[in-house]
């Protein structure tokens, strides 16, 4: 069985996904790793130039999953100035087409046989859009940019101030919202986690992914389990929200 985990930034898929794939003895892939990877192999080259080296060097990675799959591990090995700056370059990176194509297709290639958990953003619409589990983790805005600096603050010693959190949040992943929108439609388990601890999520995930297994036996269609809040569009009653939503001039479907 293959399991995807859809959501915007720190809603949790990685430490989720771990746990999934630990749990399951499955492997984790974080796709958001692969980018920042290549970010940093190819730090000072231009999007073009990278997507050209990606695309040249992509049948040799495909051929080494394993060495790979350890390999993208050295951007944990960063100082943390270089980790927050990379972040930012990757997502400038994750704005190329071309590139999030290769990318995806060298995890798809990795993920041909079954026993992976893998998480991104477009990980059950592009990546594998026939896993057998789909996970969607959601949150507010404002929990977004809350949890980026207490991210910030606590893990690499930042003090990075809320506008500039949330600015970033609304230039670099406002974009793929679309991705969670589509995933949140298909075959899928939606969590919001806006309320909920990270071991909150993890326990709930753990067990809701039996149920969700079963059910995907039963009755493939019908199957969409929403867990955390009334699953409703909003933004009435959060400011943050509406400033976004007046900010991007579209609908802003925060789930609450
Ligand atoms: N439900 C939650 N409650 C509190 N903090 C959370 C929650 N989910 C994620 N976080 C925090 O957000 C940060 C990013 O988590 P991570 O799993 O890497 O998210 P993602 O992979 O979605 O970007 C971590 O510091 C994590 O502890
Ligand atoms: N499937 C993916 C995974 C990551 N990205 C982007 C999102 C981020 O800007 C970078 C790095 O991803 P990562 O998941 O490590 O970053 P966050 O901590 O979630 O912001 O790549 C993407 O566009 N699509």
């Amino acid at each position: 069985m293959n399991i995807t985990i859809d959501g915007l930034c720190v809603v949790g898929k990685s430490v989720v996904g771990r746990r999934l794939a630990k749990q399951l003895g499955y492997i984790f892939i974080d796709s958001g790793l692969l980018y920042r990877y290549f970010s940093l192999t190819y730090f000072y080259l231009t999007n073009e130039q990278i997507q050209t080296k990606l695309i040249t060097q992509k049948k040799e990675i495909i051929k080494n999953p394993l060495f790979y799959l350890k390999e993208f591990n050295i951007v944990y090995n960063l100082d943390k100035s270089t980790y927050i700056l990379n972040r930012k370059r990757a997502a400038q990176l994750a704005k190329n087409n071309e590139i999030r194509k290769v990318i995806n297709e060298i995890i798809k290639a990795f993920t041909s046989s079954k026993g992976f958990v893998v998480a991104g953003r477009d990980a059950s619409i592009n990546i594998i859009p026939d896993a057998d589990i789909k996970i969607v983790l959601t949150a507010d805005l404002t929990t977004h940019v809350a949890r980026r600096y207490l991210e910030n603050y606590d893990d690499y010693g930042k003090n990075i101030p809320y506008f500039d959190i949330k600015k970033d949040f609304l230039l670099h992943d406002l974009h793929s919202y679309k991705f969670i929108e589509d995933a949140t439609k298909v075959l899928t388990l939606v969590i919001n986690t806006t309320r909920m601890t990270i071991d909150q999520v993890s326990l709930l995930d753990q067990l809701e992914f039996y149920l969700c297994k079963l059910s995907v036996k039963s009755e493939r269609a019908s199957n969409r389990i929403l867990f955390g809040h009334s699953f409703s569009f909003h933004n009435t009653n959060s400011h943050s929200a509406n400033s976004a939503t007046s900010l991007m001039g579209v609908g802003y479907p925060w789930y609450s």
